[in-house]
């Protein structure tokens, strides 16, 4: 029986160039939200360098590096389960722009390297191409928890609603992403996709972002989120640095799904594309 309750943690970190002190402050933060009762709790994406393609190389690690091993003994130290944002992760010459997961024990639970790659050039507006640096990852991530199976996605891939629509029919009651949106599609889609997968989906959404930084290259929006299966905002940060713990009714996810039985209902019958 999973429990009906998430306390859940987000840090919203204002992440600088220098990755020990990002890691040694995410840290600080993240015991910040246990102490409030957090159970589980995210960083956001890019947590330990700035979002920019020369950083990435710099400042990446091979499995079970600093950042990994940090994550990890925090994790079982507080009995908490970390969501550990992304860094850029390193296997031969590859890249890769991966979220790994801890258990309350420390355990490795979950490594999604993201599928979907920012590569993206908006008129007037926010141009980046993370395939420069990156490779995509290729699977689905998918893991159990106390709290039911939860999906993840790094940023972008929060776009692509087959994905989410995959994860939720394979047992997602919570999809998770770790993202760094910016200044141009920030206020156009944020919010916007973050209510819209909860909606169609049924299920809670997190999005965990970095805190502005306006001397930055890459200006992140902020604003980290959690979404309901109604569809509504339970909680919205502002921009700066800031620590959030929201609490979860798990129940709302299967009281919703039967009062509006949107995905038992649907018509597979007819969406084949031919
Ligand atoms: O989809 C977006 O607008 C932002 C995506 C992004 O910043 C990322 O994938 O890192």
């Amino acid at each position: 029986m999973d429990s009906m309750t998430l306390k859940l943690g987000q840090v919203q970190l204002m992440v600088g160039r220098d990755k020990a002190e990002n890691l040694r402050r995410a840290c600080v933060l993240i015991r910040r939200a246990a102490e409030q009762g957090a159970q589980l709790v995210m960083l956001p994406e890019m947590f330990c360098c700035p979002y920019e393609n020369e950083m990435f190389r710099p400042n990446s690690e091979e499995q079970g590096g600093p950042a990994q091993q940090a994550l990890s003994a925090l994790s079982r130290e507080l009995g908490i389960w970390i969501v550990g944002g992304t860094i850029p992760e390193r296997e031969g010459e590859r890249l890769y722009n991966t979220c790994y997961v801890y258990d309350d024990q420390g355990r490795q639970a979950a490594r999604h390297r993201k599928i979907h790659l920012f590569d993206v050039n908006v008129e007037g507006g926010q141009y980046f191409m993370e395939s420069d640096t990156f490779a995509p990852g290729n699977d689905i991530t998918l893991l159990d928890t106390p709290w039911g199976r939860l999906g993840l996605c790094v940023c972008f891939d929060l776009r692509f609603e087959e994905l989410c629509r995959v994860m939720t029919l394979r047992g997602a009651r919570m999809i998770l992403a770790p993202a760094a949106f910016n200044m141009t599609t920030g206020p156009a889609h944020w919010e916007l996709l973050l209510r819209q997968r909860a909606v169609d989906n049924q299920l809670f959404t997190v999005g965990t972002a970095p805190a502005r930084d306006e001397s930055g290259s890459y200006v992140a929006w902020g604003h980290s989120m959690v979404c309901e299966p109604w569809g509504g905002i339970v909680h919205q940060c502002g921009t700066g640095e800031e620590v959030a713990v929201t609490e979860l009714e798990l129940s709302r996810i299967d009281a919703i799904r039967r009062q509006l039985p949107i995905l038992s209902a649907r018509r597979t019958d007819l969406y084949e594309v031919r």
